[in-house]
């Protein structure tokens, strides 16, 4: 008893030392990487250590395996690790970021770094590093999270090992839509209108394209049996120190909700009403539209469905919520203070509820979740020994300074781990969550759960959006969002509508699966052993391992030749079947969200040294901290109210009150 007492001490002790950021245990800590299993051999060949008592799962980087808290402790050593080594800049050195004197591009050109007003956002997303006044801005190159030696772009395998078109057949194509029932359908929209806040390659290249073979009887071949892709939009800041799978961030990088103030001045323009701080909204309580394509004026409106037109009306209501709170408690404040300070708090409350809200429903995991929150408010040492007073107790009192626990990224000193921040081009492909749409939806409502309306897909895409809204109660179509799942992230589970997606305006008819695979090719993203193995994680051996199905292996086998290196990450993500309990993507995945949620946070000094009552206000800063998604929905449509209050995670599906 005292043995495994003291085990667990020395592992709680060490894990909490790595976790603030503190001593180097040398080898006893190197012991315990090795019994935590996050090390793989070839790491460890070269150092001695002693070994831990507690048994090792069969492969030791399932975290998950472990008992608690050496699971916590597994998993907060290998998010350290990462963070050492897996966080790499596209500029070298000597090349400042978005240096307008290298760079072709206009957006760059033009910009001058003007530094003075130090306590807003800016809308092109300069000066949030005052130090490095580009960093993070638009048009600034992805980072990467593997080494640049190994983001090589795929050149003959790109089309045809195998043919991405074969693969979104015969393992994306969705036969029958799998739910995903611990999560609803405002997953979904919330995780896309999050990415168009972080990412976006810009328009393609019409002038330089990828043509992928297809058969004679394809209904997206054009007559010489093709389909022809266009290429993502070259890096227009080339240096000689630059690559040809670098490419430019066309948004900010930063946690800004710039999907909704936009990433250019005109558009900015075009959302603000100038009185108070507000953002318009028309007289229908919704956004205006572009009177030449029917869409929204927004910050970013592409690839549009009804899902996002809910987002966007309702953190636009938010924002003008805290424009007038801001007023009451400062009356003589100016359009432009109003609007900015909304801004901070507006951007700081959905980082917030993503942290610890969307992520906590599609990771529902017991660590995940203490990870989650000590990436934000930081955890107590008791919360870190998994409740153990004694052992909390016994560590608090030999060394006093772990009473304080793991801090958190918020209020706290900024901190870049010595890599100006941007965006990575693995997280971009590891949001490729396309699954998560549904074929259809039945809009119920909120009075009663009666069926309203029944709506395809591609009949809620795009310009049709609105007109969704224009036939049904909004309340109804958020109580549907609520209680609707989101599609599972499994093979065979890709919308087909996505993968025969008219564009609008005249544009193509694209397979979407197919381009997921493409441009993660062209980008040089890793196929997934590779990427394993870049990610400090073993690869697995045969298919078999990746997922026991007879059906699945089969259909694998014949795409992939049998050659398990060759499947790509977008297929190995969805068809890895052991993850950690209440994961909704793969455990793969997941290790480059486990680097990034912290980072993004910890970078950005609205997050850390700016997250003040001075920048934000005492009333801001306290409406952060109390605001979750379904207060918001709540406070904009009370009678959803009574149906929110079933559910203590408003991704989650809320059930109903009738
Ligand atoms: C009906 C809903 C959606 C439509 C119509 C849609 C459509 C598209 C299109 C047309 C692209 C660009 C393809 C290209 O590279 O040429 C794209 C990219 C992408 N989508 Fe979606 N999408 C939808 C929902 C989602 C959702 C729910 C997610 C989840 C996170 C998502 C994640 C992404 C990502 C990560 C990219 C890559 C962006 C980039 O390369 O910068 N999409 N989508």
């Amino acid at each position: 008893m005292f043995n495994r007492t003291l085990a667990v001490l020395i592992g709680v002790l060490v894990g909490v030392f790595i976790l603030i950021g503190g001593v180097i245990l040398g080898l006893f800590v190197s012991g315990i990487l090795r019994g935590t299993g996050f090390l793989t051999n070839e790491m460890n060949a070269t150092t001695s250590a002693p070994t831990t008592t507690t048994a090792t799962p069969t492969d030791p980087s399932k975290w998950w395996l472990e008992t608690p808290p050496k699971d916590a402790i597994a998993l907060a050593l290998y998010q350290q690790h990462i963070q050492s080594n897996n966080i790499i800049s596209s500029y070298s050195q000597d090349e400042v970021p978005s240096n307008p004197a290298v760079c072709g591009d206009p957006r760059l050109a033009a910009r001058t770094f003007n530094c003075t007003n130090n306590r807003a956002r800016t809308i092109d997303g300069t000066c949030n590093d005052l130090d490095n006044p580009g960093v993070g801005s638009r048009s600034t190159r992805f980072n990467r999270n593997v080494p640049l030696n190994e983001t090589a772009a795929e050149n003959e395998t790109l089309q045809a090992t195998p043919n991405p078109r074969l693969v979104s057949e015969k393992l994306l194509q969705r036969k029958e839509f799998i739910p995903a029932p611990s999560i609803n359908l405002f997953v979904a929209a919330w995780i896309q209108f999050m990415i168009h806040d972080w990412f976006d390659h810009g328009t393609n290249d019409k002038t330089r394209n990828i043509r992928v073979k297809v058969s004679e009887d394809d209904p997206l071949g054009n007559s010489e049996n093709e389909i022809i892709v266009d290429r993502t939009r070259k890096n227009d800041c080339n240096t000689s120190k630059s690559t040809d799978t670098m490419f430019q961030n066309d948004v900010t990088h930063w946690w800004d909700a710039s999907q909704m103030y936009g990433s250019d001045a005109n558009r900015n323009k075009e959302i603000r009403s100038f009185k108070d701080g507000k953002l318009i909204l028309a007289e229908n309580g919704r956004l205006p539209l572009e009177p030449s394509s029917g869409l929204p004026i927004t910050g970013f409106n592409k690839n549009w469905w009804v899902g996002l037109t809910l987002m966007h009306v309702v953190w636009t209501k938010e924002h003008n919520a805290v424009c007038d709170m801001l007023l009451g408690n400062h009356p003589d404040w100016s359009d432009e203070q109003l609007f900015s300070t909304a801004r901070l708090i507006i951007s700081a409350t959905i980082a917030r509820i993503h942290t610890l809200e969307w992520t906590s429903a599609i990771l529902a995991n017991r660590v995940v979740k203490l990870a989650l929150k000590s990436n934000w408010y930081g955890v107590s040492l008791i919360e870190s020994t998994n409740g153990n007073k004694a052992v909390a107790d016994y560590l608090a009192g030999l060394y006093p300074m772990l009473s304080q626990g793991i801090p958190g990224a918020i209020g706290n000193p900024k901190d870049t781990r010595g890599v100006p921040f941007a965006l990575s081009e693995e997280f971009v492909a590891v949001y490729r969550l396309h699954p998560l749409v549904p074929d259809n939806i039945e809009i119920r409502r909120h009075t009663n759960g009666t069926l309203a309306s029944r709506y395809n897909l591609p009949e809620v895409m795009f310009n049709k959006s609105e007109e969704v809204l224009d036939n049904n109660d909004i309340r109804d179509v958020l109580f549907t969002f609520g209680n609707a799942y989101s599609g599972a992230m499994k093979l065979h589970n890709y919308p087909n509508f996505l993968r025969n997606l008219q564009m609008p305006e005249g544009g193509p008819s694209i397979d979407l699966g197919m381009i997921d695979l493409v441009r993660d090719r062209e980008r040089g993203i890793a196929r997934y052993n590779k990427f394993r193995r870049l990610m400090n994680l073993p690869p697995v051996k045969t298919f078999e391992e990746l997922n026991p199905d007879p059906a699945i292996v089969a259909a694998l086998k014949e795409v992939y030749d049998n050659d398990i290196d060759m499947v790509d990450l977008l297929v190995g993500g969805l068809a890895e079947s052991d993850v950690p309990d209440g994961f909704g993507f793969s455990d793969t995945i997941f290790r480059i969200f486990a680097v990034a949620a912290r980072r993004r946070l910890e970078t950005d000094r609205f997050f850390t040294d700016d997250y003040t009552e001075e920048f934000y206000t005492k009333e801001g800063l306290e409406w952060v901290d109390k605001t979750f998604f379904g207060d918001v929905l709540a406070r904009h449509y009370p009678e959803l109210a009574p149906h929110l209050a079933n559910s203590d995670n408003a991704f989650a599906p809320w059930g109903n009150t009738f």
